[in-house]
């Protein structure tokens, strides 16, 4: 069974600041991600990568084709969902480790963490004790803990974005650029983490640019050139 189905998304960004100029970034994307598989997209700076993810994720519109995924137990498609729909299935069924964190002004690293376990229903020092697992396995400094991460380095801020996206289990999680503002040391934990929601059935999408990760991670590359518009001369 199929976790996450994209067909013929097609998507245009029209630069409404500048008459209007139509530009096309990416047609006909066409892929499929089975359950325990990690599927990174490659390809040169300005492909459409990270584009491609922002979509699936209910981030940008699409012009054109559909991304179903299973929410408890249904396909839905999240290309013509409407905006109460993609955010139960973003709190069910798609996580997201985006490549910055959203700091929230007064709330916790701790709490950041745990927040959307606590959203799901768990009970918050439940959810805290899972936080910790993951803020101590990513070598996350304990004083830093009760802090808001406003303050907090690049890699610290990445740290709990990426203890944030994994405390779920959502069966579907985009990754963009997890590793990169991390160490040597935390890089080899996000990839063993990485492999753990792998052993769990989790089907994982992501961009990476550090190619020993990419190398690690990948079960398979998508070329994203293969879907550049085709310009018609
Ligand atoms: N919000 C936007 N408005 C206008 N153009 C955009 C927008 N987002 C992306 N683009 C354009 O779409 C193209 C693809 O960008 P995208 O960020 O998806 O590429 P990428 O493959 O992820 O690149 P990189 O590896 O450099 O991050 C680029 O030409 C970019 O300028």
């Amino acid at each position: 069974m199929t976790a996450l189905s994209v067909k013929n998304l097609a998507k245009t960004f029209t630069m409404h600041l500048r008459d209007g100029v139509v530009l096309p970034v990416v047609d006909n994307v066409t892929f499929d991600v089975q359950p325990g598989e990690c599927v990174v997209l490659g390809g040169p700076s300005g492909a459409g990568k990270s584009s491609i993810l922002k979509m699936v994720y209910g981030n940008y519109g699409v012009d054109a084709g559909t991304i179903v995924l299973r929410h408890h137990g249904e396909p839905v498609d999240l290309a013509s969902a409407d905006p109460r729909t993609v955010l139960t299935l973003r709190r069910d069924s798609i996580g997201y480790v985006s490549q910055f964190l959203r700091t929230v002004p007064r709330v916790s690293a701790l709490d950041v963490v745990a927040e959307p376990l606590v959203i799901r229903g768990v009970e918050r020092e439940r959810a805290q004790g899972r936080a910790r697992d993951l803020l101590a396995r990513l070598n996350l400094p304990e004083r830093l803990w009760s802090l808001p991460p406003a303050t907090f380095s690049g890699g610290e801020q990445q740290r709990v974005n990426i203890a944030r996206g994994f405390i779920t289990a959502h069966p579907v999680l985009l990754l963009d650029e997890p590793t990169a503002s991390l160490d040597a040391t935390n890089r080899a934990v996000v990839v063993a983490m990485i492999a753990e929601k792998k052993a769990a059935g989790v089907a994982q999408l992501g961009i990476f640019h550090d190619e020993e990760v990419r190398e690690q991670v990948a079960d398979r590359i998508l070329d994203v050139t293969a879907f550049a518009p085709r310009i018609v001369a």
